[in-house]
């Protein structure tokens, strides 16, 4: 089924940045105010999985996608249960959406949930504007009647900052729950659900693993309670430097030399567990045409990003660790950011980017049969 879109590009919007640049537009989904940080994603295809991916919680996404929306909206791609970036930033937005899955408009599935967005926006110039000058705060004001653009200026200046927030807690399950293995089961993992994405454990279930959602606050114990033949760190909102919880609970699972894998804030977590340093990236990464090179076999796949943080280790020599040897094991050839981390002398690894990645591409979705190797590996 298809529906039109309706009413849209009636009511003007405003879209502030915080050093000051405007861009006018018209209201696309609900009308309102909201503010976040403004961050560009380059995704082509696999908008209802960006607008769903917890990590996006208080942020302002902008597609440098012109048209967005052609597809529509079904019920089977979102990666949780509701939309979670904090506004949306098209050119063009599709007037008749079609695909044999699609339920609503995209606009329309904005709007019901609350979603404030803009169109008509000069995607292609407000993406440089990110690019040259840096991930920053920005917020969307819709509406027949606005505000001073000076009022509206200083209401982005007081929204709060990426850097130094603390999210997972905001969006993570706060009860346990397990997604069971598809067909025989082989293996159990906890897995800490810090922003989690529903095909994580997916591609972990199609893999004979019955996974233990925990809520971020679980502790060590928590962990240990399933009996797990390994554990997870999953993705998630906010600044890294922030999850110190997370990071003793990583701690307390390498001491204990349990299989490990962690990705994307889960990658961020292990650096901070082996005693890196995270920074912020000046504009991040979000897209899901990210080539990047595996160290271990030389190979390059291309891979889905969404991290505007990244770990500060060595390219060029293994690190000695708490917990042995650590080395740089995949690395961005955009700008050589790294994006995986693997110990040398335990059974435990991380990428900064998706292997999960529901949008594809699924290059790198032998990350999740390294997984099993390790806990096979264990049990041998
Ligand atoms: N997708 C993620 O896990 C993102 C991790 C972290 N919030 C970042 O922006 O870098």
């Amino acid at each position: 089924m298809t529906t039109s879109t309706r009413g849209a590009g009636k009511v003007p919007a405003v879209l502030v940045l915080e050093d000051g640049r405007i861009f006018r537009g018209r209201a696309y989904g609900a009308v309102g105010v909201t503010f976040g940080e403004a961050v560009f994603s380059t995704g082509m295809t696999g908008y209802q999985e960006t607008l769903t991916d917890p990590s996006y919680h208080r942020q302002v996404v902008v597609m440098t996608a012109p048209h967005v929306g052609n597809t529509g909206v079904n019920d089977e791609d979102p990666e949780s249960k509701r939309i979670w970036v904090a506004g949306y930033v098209v050119r063009d937005p599709a007037r008749t959406p079609s695909n044999w899955r699609s339920r609503r408009s995209l606009d329309d599935e904005l709007r019901a949930q609350g979603v404030v967005g803009i169109s008509g926006v000069d995607t292609r110039a407000l993406t440089r504007h990110l690019r040259e000058r840096g991930a920053m705060r920005v917020g969307i004001f819709s509406g027949n009647a606005l505000p001073d653009e000076g009022t509206m200026l200083t209401e982005v200046r007081q929204a709060p900052e990426m850097e130094g927030a603390d999210l997972s807690a905001e969006v993570a399950t706060k009860e346990a729950y397990v997604v069971p293995a598809i067909g025989e089961k082989k293996f159990t993992v906890a897995a800490v659900d810090l922003g989690i994405k529903g095909m994580t454990p997916h591609r972990m279930a199609e893999r004979g693993i019955e996974v233990h959602v925990l809520p971020a606050t679980a502790t060590v114990d928590d962990v240990y309670a399933v009996n797990p033949d390994g554990v997870f760190f999953s993705n998630g909102p906010g600044d890294p430097a922030t999850a110190d919880h997370a990071v003793s609970v990583m701690q307390g699972v390498l001491e204990r030399k349990t299989p490990l894998f962690g990705i994307c804030f889960g990658n961020q977590i292990l650096g901070r567990a082996l005693g890196f340093g995270t920074y912020k990236l000046k504009y991040g990464h979000r897209g899901i045409n990210q080539p990047v090179q595996d160290r271990t076999t030389g190979k390059v796949e291309v891979t889905a990003h969404n991290h505007g943080f990244a770990v500060d280790a060595p390219l060029d020599q293994a690190s000695e660790t708490p917990y042995g040897r650590a080395e740089v094991s995949h690395v961005c050839l955009n700008d050589n950011v790294v994006e995986g981390l693997r110990l040398l002398d335990r059974p435990a690894f991380s990428v900064q980017y998706h292997p999960e990645a529901a949008a594809g591409p699924h290059d790198a979705a032998y990350l999740f049969d390294r997984f099993v190797s390790l806990m096979e590996g264990q049990r041998a």
